[in-house]
Order: structure tokens, then sequence, then C-alpha cells
């Protein structure tokens, strides 16, 4: 099979991409590291750095790229995919909504509000919860492994390891999340107990991942779930399908509308700062800036490929 070449697709992207970085850093100072978890307060907040991977493999950067980073909200997508190769359709979409909120990351305002009390979607906290309480494995150790390996599956990347620190971090400030985790037990969403349920999720937001990592996982989403460097099907086209609505619709949290029209190509992002993203059938972007906007996505990064996009007409819509 041929595909297009990265530079034949993107004339002189090398050279616009180190303009844009240096341009876009001066963003960071306007966002916030995210401290909430108190580990990801160490963040670089002057940090930013891009991959781009195409179908051949071949890449072009700029920036800090060897910034090393957790997946944090970055995970709920292949936590998703995992979930839906696990159960099927049917099941996944008993526990969790196919519909954007409007609201924060972490709130749990409509669960209370609209019957019949499962979270909105996948990529929301509770959603996210409430998929990780579907992964499969005869045991709670069995489930991790299960999930580690699906990751470093779709990042080709064999030494990706959940971060001890991060998961640690998260485990002890994780009042909300607990408290809606609690609320799902009750309604009937979480199959196990809470405390397993909430270990899985933050296991896989603590995947420590570099920008490379997040191209090349692009690259099998832009795929539909297809390696196109390995020629493997890792995950099955419908599920991608389904993954990459939720990117356009609830990926970057209440920024996702923005996000479409600004930048036009489905994408999750993560408090640490991460933007996973990518251009359909052609090629997978990673994405880091620390510093963090109102919205909670990387205030640099969104800058960045609101640049790349217009500046190489990339928007889908
Ligand atoms: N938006 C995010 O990246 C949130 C993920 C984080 N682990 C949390 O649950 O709060």
């Amino acid at each position: 099979m041929s595909y297009i070449k990265l530079h034949d697709r993107l004339p002189n992207i090398e050279h616009n991409l180190q303009m844009w970085v240096e341009q876009c850093k001066q963003q960071c100072h306007g966002g916030k590291v995210a401290s909430y978890i108190p580990e990801l307060a160490k963040g670089n907040k002057q940090a930013l750095g891009i991959v781009m991977m195409d179908a051949y493999g071949e890449q072009c950067s700029a920036g800090d790229i060897q910034t090393v980073f957790t997946l944090q909200s970055i995970s709920k997508v292949f936590s998703l995919l995992l979930a839906l190769m696990d159960n099927g359709e049917e099941i996944v979409f008993h526990k969790v909504g196919m519909e954007p909120t409007g609201d924060s990351f972490n709130s749990m305002l409509k669960l209370e509000l609209v019957q019949p009390g499962i979270p909105f979607n996948p990529l929301i906290n509770a959603g996210a919860i409430a998929v990780s309480s579907l992964i499969q494995g005869s045991s709670q150790k069995h489930k991790l492994e299960r999930v580690l390996q699906f990751f470093r599956k779709c990042a080709h990347n064999d030494s990706l390891q959940f971060n001890e620190q991060v998961y640690q971090s998260e485990l002890h400030s994780a009042d909300l999340n607990r408290s809606m985790a609690y609320f799902l037990k009750d309604n009937g969403v979480l199959e196990h107990s809470v405390d397993d349920v909430l270990d899985i999720y933050f296991r896989h937001c603590s995947i420590d991942v570099s920008v490379k990592d997040l191209a090349r996982m692009g690259l099998l989403l832009a795929y539909n779930g297809t390696d196109p460097i390995t020629g493997e099907q890792l995950i099955p086209k419908r599920y991608v399908q389904i993954a990459k609505s939720f990117m356009v619709t609830c990926g970057m949290y209440n920024a996702s509308g923005q996000f479409a029209i600004q930048v036009g190509l489905p994408a999750k992002s993560g408090v640490s700062g991460g933007i996973l993203t990518l251009i359909p059938g052609a090629i997978g972007i990673g994405v880091v800036g620390p510093a963090l906007n109102s919205k909670g996505n990387s205030i640099a990064g969104v800058e960045l490929l609101e640049k790349l996009s217009n500046a190489y007409d990339l928007s889908m819509f």
C-alpha cells in the first residue's frame, strides 16, 4: 500500500513547526500547571513540544520533545477502546452515554439531574470511571497487566510504565473522583468495588509517555485501528470510529466545540498538558505543553494546533 508522505503532504513543515513553537511558547506564562494532583505541579510550565508521524514512521518535530508526562485524560480514549473490545457496544453503552455535557471534565452535576443516572460520555471523569469497571481480567492484577499491555501495543513501545509517584499522588488527592465513583456504585453503574475500579482508572491515567508515543497512538487511530507501520490490526475499525467521534464531541472537555471550529481534528487532551490528535488517514500528532488554560487544555498546545491546521487547511469539516 502506498501512502502520502508527511513532507509531501505538508511542505516546509519542519521550518514552520520550529517557528510556531517559538511563537506559541509565549503563551505559556498565561497558563497554569495542574496542581490538584500535587505531583503534576512539578510539570515544566515553559515546555512545548510536538511530534508528527506518518504511515512510514517518518517524523517531524519541534520543541521539548524529550518531556515525559502522564497520559491523564488521554488514556480515557484507549480504556474505552479496550472496554469495547472486551464487552462490545451494547454492554458499554448500557453504562455510559454518548453525549457531550458542556460541563467541566470533573463535574458530577448531570449525574443526578438527568436520568437514568449514567455518565453522559466516556471522556468525562465519571464516564471513564464507569468504563474502567468494564475492563476484563481474572484478578485485579490481571486487569492492570492487560491495561498496560494494551497501551504498550497502541504506542508500539514495550517500555511504557505506570508512574508510581503520580499514581500515589492522585490516589491520595481524589476525593471528587471518589465521590463520583460512590455515586455511580449506588446507581448500579459500577460492577466492582469503588477502590478497585478507581485503582484501574488512576493507573491508566498515570502511564508515562512522550510526544512520540502520542503520535504513534494517534497514527493508529488515523488508520482506524490498523498500525500502518506494522500492518497489524490492533483494534476493530468500528470501535475506533466510536472513539474518534467522542474525541470530536468531547475530547477537549467543554472547549470541544471551539476546538472543532478552530482546529477541526479529533483530539484528546489531559491535565498534564498532553494533546493527542490526528489527520484522518494520514498522520498521528502528539503535543505537550503543561501550562493549561481555564478549561484544562494546554494553552500553547491548542494555539500551535490552530496554526498548523489553518496553514495547511487540515480541518476535516
Ligand atoms: N482531565 C484530566 O486529564 C483528568 C484526569 C485525572 N486523572 C483526573 O481524574 O482528574
